[in-house]
């Protein structure tokens, strides 16, 4: 069946949302030497817009893997960690979680549960897109980017039986 892209945010809105959180990590983060963990495949884009805009150090870019959505539209509600950290590397090391969105919250909780046992002395979750309308699971959203309404979103990274990810700016998909 033919999908319609609906235009959502625009590449303009996309840069300047990136921008004000890079800025408000710096504001956050100096002389703190953060680890920044990206979680694939979704947030590879905002990851590399987002570090290539912070000007406080980072000290290591790292990126895991979950996965809940498969071929479909709906979460199947069973998260699994298809790639992890190597063992100690965020130990008393302060972390960025970043994600693309933040739909059910399955994902990113399941992400922050692994995460806290490996014992970062922080761990801060910025998120490009929150869909609050879905939750299933409370998460706080430290740094949030842009709240958008219950539609199934792609482009900027983010997919839909993994197309549509190279778009640069983001859609919502209308049967
Ligand atoms: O809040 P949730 O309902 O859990 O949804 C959010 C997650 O879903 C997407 O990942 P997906 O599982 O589709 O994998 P992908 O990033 O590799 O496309 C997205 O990138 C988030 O990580
Ligand atoms: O709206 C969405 N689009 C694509 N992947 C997703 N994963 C959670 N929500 C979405």
């Amino acid at each position: 069946m033919n999908k319609k892209l609906v235009p959502l945010i625009s590449q303009s809105e996309i840069a300047a949302t990136v921008q004000r959180l890079a800025r408000e990590l710096d504001r956050d983060y100096q002389n703190r030497f953060p680890i920044v963990i990206g979680v694939l495949k979704g947030s590879f884009i905002f990851l590399a817009d987002l570090i290539r805009q912070m000007q406080t150090p980072i000290c290591n870019v790292e990126l895991i893997r979950l996965s809940s959505y498969g071929c479909s539209t709906t979460s199947s509600g069973e998260v699994k960690m298809l790639m992890g950290l190597t063992e100690g590397v965020i130990n008393n090391k302060d972390v960025i979680l970043v994600e693309d969105i933040v739909d059910t919250g399955l994902s990113t909780s399941k992400a922050i549960e692994i995460l806290k046992a490996d014992n970062p002395s922080s761990l801060k979750l910025c998120a490009l897109l929150d869909k609050p309308s879905r939750r299933k699971v409370q998460v706080e959203i430290d740094y949030l980017g842009i709240e958008i309404p219950d539609r199934f979103i792609v482009g900027y990274g983010i997919d839909m039986d993994e197309k549509y990810r190279q778009l640069p700016a983001i859609y919502a998909i209308e049967e």
